[in-house]
């Protein structure tokens, strides 16, 4: 298989003949059905602590946009939630869909949102390195926030934050949605939605999957469909 993507012929059913781990038993996305998810009275409350001095630079790597940020030292961080330790924020990233019904990684009841925003961390208390602790199962923790399609014009949006009001969560544990699939994610899936509107998710397919010598082809969709739970328990607080 040439480089993995999101098409016909590079796509996730593909996926599994160079990485065999995305018929894992710890896959990521999956469809959260909300009343088989089980509280958690020992689940703490999110405390992200985010310094925008460490965001570094916005780029589109083929397969999504994201932001990087300087993960040298604790600067931006998230602990609480299910986290035991603390967790350093690496990148954020999203995901989107050819329009505006389809285009979340992760599904609530079925539902699909319009698209899917990822703040990656990982445990520097325990690993010296992303890349290490990218193969460990407590390694990453990724924060998901589901984006709707918002008709009007969105109203009540705080510019300061990605945030949506409430920081009420579910969590399970997964892996990376994309190749090498690593089975070393920690997921915590907010339970509020962020607004976005119709113009805005349009940008994200007007990026490019292709390097500037190549064809211009833009990425439509980058989402993995849900995988099989295998008897996985979803959390929430
Ligand atoms: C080793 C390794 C790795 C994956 N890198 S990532 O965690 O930043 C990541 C994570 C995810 S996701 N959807 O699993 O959070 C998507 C994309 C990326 C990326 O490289 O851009
Ligand atoms: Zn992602």
């Amino acid at each position: 298989m040439l480089r993995w993507g999101y098409d016909e012929h590079n796509g996730p059913a593909h996926w599994k003949e160079v990485f065999p781990v995305a018929n894992g038993d710890r896959q990521s996305p999956i469809d959260i059905k909300t009343e088989e998810t089980k509280y958690d009275p020992s689940l703490r409350p999110l405390n992200p602590s985010y310094d925008p001095a460490s965001a570094k630079i916005i780029l589109n790597n083929g397969h999504s946009t994201s932001v990087e940020f300087d993960d040298t030292v604790n600067k931006s961080v998230l602990t609480g939630g299910p986290l035991s330790g603390t967790y350093r924020l690496r990148q954020i990233h999203f995901h989107w869909g050819s329009n505006d019904e389809a285009g979340s990684e992760h599904t609530v009841d079925g539902m699909k949102y319009a698209a899917e925003l990822h703040v990656v961390h990982w445990n520097a208390e325990k690993y010296s390195s992303f890349v290490e602790a990218a193969s460990q199962s407590d390694g990453l923790a990724v924060m998901a926030v589901f984006l709707k399609g918002k008709k009007a014009l969105f109203t009540n949006f705080d510019p300061r934050c990605l945030l949506p009001k409430s920081l009420d969560y579910w969590t399970y544990f997964g892996s990376l949605t994309v190749p090498p699939l690593l089975e070393s994610v920690i997921w915590i899936v907010l339970r509020e939605p962020i607004s976005v509107c119709s113009e805005q998710l349009a940008k994200f397919r007007s990026l490019l999957s292709t390097a500037e010598d190549e064809v211009a082809c833009c990425l439509l969709r980058n989402f993995r469909p849900p995988q099989p739970l295998r008897g996985r328990e979803v959390r929430r607080n």
